[in-house]
């Protein structure tokens, strides 16, 4: 049902409504707190990059948000409201917009990130000083990160049995629909309009990022939209297609969830809704989102994670030195290894990267290359658009052996053996490095074997790998062994 609240009167209080990685009007319990409270709420966005930490959100992340708050203010608008922009120290920001507009509370849903933890903690408790009643609510989770714990009272390290606990304790709150209107604060009070989004240059100045666009539309509509898809499309068989980067068989959400343009909640309540889809594809859906949680509870409860290892052992792990010539051919899709190279350009074309692919570009680099994951984290963080510290540093750090749960480090992907097994007919590898589309099957996996060939139909594609893959995982193996037994 929409949600339609009674206006307040003209004297209601005023509550800010600070809107971070939530930016949605349905689901969204700042807002929900500020209506049900009787307050006229005043949806306010603060840039403020430097409060990040060392994690200040990359380029493809800005050029996401830009669109996702240009969305949410004319989702508000439609409704009555609108959002007012800011730049600078938040909690100046937010004291200042209290003392123009009398507001007597501030609302916001939490976030996880170490830094920003830190920060809204200070802010929580310098506004309630003030006398302000300053709340904060979970948004983004279906538990939040101290909701879980073992036996011992200890944080969970291993997936299977944070996920048992987890269903065992799951209740999803029932979903607030977007209110229909949304009172603003009458003219009266000299609020300050705030920057024209542009003002904060988010968007890039030279449009890289087109090709973000035709796959991905941000904002609350566009959520739902590939939620819609996926449950029509490809709930029905997720559990195996979910591994095939050719196939459009996962639901493309990440950056939606990331920036909190859909409730987690939502997508759980639709998926169970679907009485059609079969148990095992939703069973393994949910599983994935538990993943998601089971990041937040990581990086919650572990927040040295994303710069350093979680496994100790890994201290004084031999890692390759920084090869900048090295780190460039991967960035870019030129190592020769073609699924590898594939899945690159596919990130810097989309902003996205297929999960399974996600798996195998990391494995190369941080074990046939034996780069520091840290380099990897670095460019994922700048040009996915689901960039979300978590997650990342969880994909990562599973991907070296270095985390939680993590794939054993001698366990190490061969890049020719899992593109023949989930590319098999080579159309991700085609799509992507359209100069190796002519060359046949299996010889596309890996061209480099028929030298010949691939002068012949692809002159500009590298003759060699970068690394002989049978050396690099020596290689690795050796430096692993060596710091096992240190
Ligand atoms: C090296 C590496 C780095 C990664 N970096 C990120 C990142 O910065 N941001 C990010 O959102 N995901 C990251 N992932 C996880 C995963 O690859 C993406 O969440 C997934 O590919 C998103 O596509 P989807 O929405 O179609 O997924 P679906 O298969 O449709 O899954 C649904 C949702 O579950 C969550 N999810 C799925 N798999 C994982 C996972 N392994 N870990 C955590 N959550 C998961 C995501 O929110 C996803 O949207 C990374 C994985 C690896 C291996």
């Amino acid at each position: 049902m929409p949600h339609d609240p009674h206006p307040p009167e003209a004297t209601a209080p005023i509550a800010l409504v600070w809107f971070r990685d939530d930016l949605r009007l349905d689901d969204q319990p700042a807002l929900r707190a500020a209506i049900d409270g009787g307050y006229v709420p005043l949806p306010v966005y603060v840039h403020a990059p430097d409060e990040e930490g060392s994690w200040a959100p990359g380029a493809a992340s800005n050029a996401w948000r830009h669109r996702s708050l240009a969305a949410l203010d004319r989702q508000l608008r439609e409704r009555g409201s609108r959002l007012r922009v800011f730049a600078g120290p938040s909690l100046s920001i937010l004291q200042a917009l209290v003392a123009f507009s009398g507001a007597q509370a501030v609302f916001w849903t939490r976030r996880y990130a170490p830094a920003i933890e830190q920060r809204d903690t200070m802010i929580k408790r310098t506004l309630r000083r003030q006398g302000l009643r300053a709340e904060s609510f979970n948004g983004a989770l279906l538990f939040e990160p101290w909701d879980l714990a073992t036996q011992q009272g200890d944080p969970y390290r291993v997936f299977t049995p944070f996920w048992k606990a987890a269903v065992q304790a799951w209740r999803t709150p029932r979903p607030w629909d977007a209110p229909v209107r949304i009172a603003a604060p009458d003219d009266g009070h000299a609020i300050p309009d705030g920057l024209p989004l542009e003002a904060l240059r988010l968007a890039p100045a030279r449009p890289w990022d087109a090709g973000f666009w035709q796959r991905f539309t941000p904002g609350g509509q566009g959520a739902r939209a590939a939620l819609d898809a996926f449950l029509d499309e490809a709930i029905e068989g997720y559990a195996t297609a979910r591994d095939v980067p050719a196939r459009r068989a996962t639901s493309r959400l990440s950056p939606h969830l990331h920036f909190g343009e859909i409730s987690v909640q939502r997508v759980v309540d639709r998926l169970r809704a679907r009485s059609d889809a079969p148990p095992g594809d939703v069973a393994h859906y949910l599983r994935e989102l538990g993943w998601r949680e089971f990041a937040h509870h990581l990086l919650h409860h572990f927040p040295h994670t994303p710069d350093s290892n979680l496994n100790p052992r890994f201290q004084d792990f031999d890692w390759a030195p920084a090869d900048e010539a090295r780190l460039d051919a991967w960035r870019h899709g030129r190592t020769g290894v073609p699924i590898v190279d594939a899945g690159m350009r596919e990130l810097y074309a989309t902003g996205w990267m297929h999960n399974r692919v996600r798996m195998i570009v990391a494995s190369y680099l941080c074990k046939h290359l034996r780069m520091h994951w840290r380099h990897g984290a670095r460019w994922f963080w700048d040009t996915l658009v689901d960039a979300d510290l978590a997650n990342n540093t969880q994909g990562w750090q599973w991907t070296a052996g270095t985390g939680a749960d993590a794939a054993p480090y001698f366990r190490m992907f061969n890049p020719v053996t899992q593109a023949r097994s989930f590319d098999p007919d080579g159309r991700y590898i085609a799509r992507w490095l359209p100069e190796l589309a002519g060359i046949p099957l299996p010889l596309r996996f890996a061209p480099w074997t028929d030298p010949r060939t691939l002068a012949a139909l692809a002159p500009d594609y590298p003759r060699q790998p970068l690394v002989d893959l049978a050396a690099g995982r020596e290689a690795a193996l050796a430096a692993y062994r060596a710091c096992a037994s240190s």
